[in-house]
């Protein structure tokens, strides 16, 4: 049976200090690498035997990976690296603080750029702090300066279809340890939510989405592995 597991990296020390992260390569915290080993933990008590691990560029989903195939006793299973799994590019807010922003430009603004479907914030100008144009892991890609979740989407499903969409007709337990915004974008994709069923999905750090699927990969169940830390799913069916 086709099987998949979201797993959102652990918590980040930009997530602590609630700056916009997006492609910023900001590592894991101790909270959240131990998120990372209780995910892994999950896995390994629910008896999910993976086949193939996918995983972002970028430092805390990596990390989260290994963490979490560590404490599930697999870190054998191939393991598979692409851009196309990276966060959503937050544009000219990466680095900002989240409520010095909401507090500048109004929450309302803020939820747009946050949540909204195809709004993206604005682009991140050329040559600054955050330019990811020099940085070999993109060497040869055509890159976003700025990403809304349909944008984030729309290179997330190349990939979902070429690379991991196969393994799962295949009938193999999958493991994806991605972003909140990338897995977001794989839930509306797999759950065929609309733009508006999207905005209430907000996927916990570190908590394993089980993810049964039928032979046309249509959810057929969905659960988070700690239920003490889930949050709301799309209903099924
Ligand atoms: O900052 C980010 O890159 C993301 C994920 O942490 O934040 P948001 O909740 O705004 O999607």
């Amino acid at each position: 049976m086709p099987t998949l597991i979201l797993l959102r990296h652990g918590q980040s020390q930009w997530n602590l200090e609630d700056r916009f992260t997006g492609w910023v390569d900001v590592d894991l915290t101790a909270e959240g690498e131990a998120q990372a080993k209780k995910g892994g933990e999950l896995i390994k008590a629910a008896g999910l035997q993976i086949d193939r691990a996918y995983t972002s560029v970028l430092t805390r989903a990596i990390r989260t990976l290994w963490l979490a195939l560590t404490a599930a006793g697999q870190v054998f299973v191939p393991e598979t690296k692409d851009w196309r799994l990276n966060e959503r590019h937050y544009g000219g807010l990466t680095g900002l603080n989240k409520t010095e922003t909401a507090t500048k430009h109004g929450e309302d603004q803020v939820k747009v750029w946050r949540r909204s479907y195809d709004v993206p914030p604005p682009p991140l100008a050329p040559g600054g702090e955050f330019d990811f144009s020099k940085d070999r892991r993109y060497a040869g890609a055509v890159l976003p300066d700025t990403e809304s979740l349909k944008t984030t989407l729309d290179r997330v499903q190349p990939y979902w279809d070429a690379e991991i969409a196969p393994h799962l007709k295949a009938g193999e337990t999958l493991l994806v340890a991605a972003h909140g915004n990338s897995l977001r974008a794989i839930v509306k994709l797999l759950f065929e939510l609309s733009d508006e069923g999207i905005i209430a999905v907000e996927i916990p750090t570190g908590n394993p989405l089980l993810i049964e699927l039928d032979a046309n990969l249509k959810p057929t169940s969905a659960r988070y592995l700690d239920e003490a830390r889930a949050t709301a799913l799309p209903t099924i069916g």
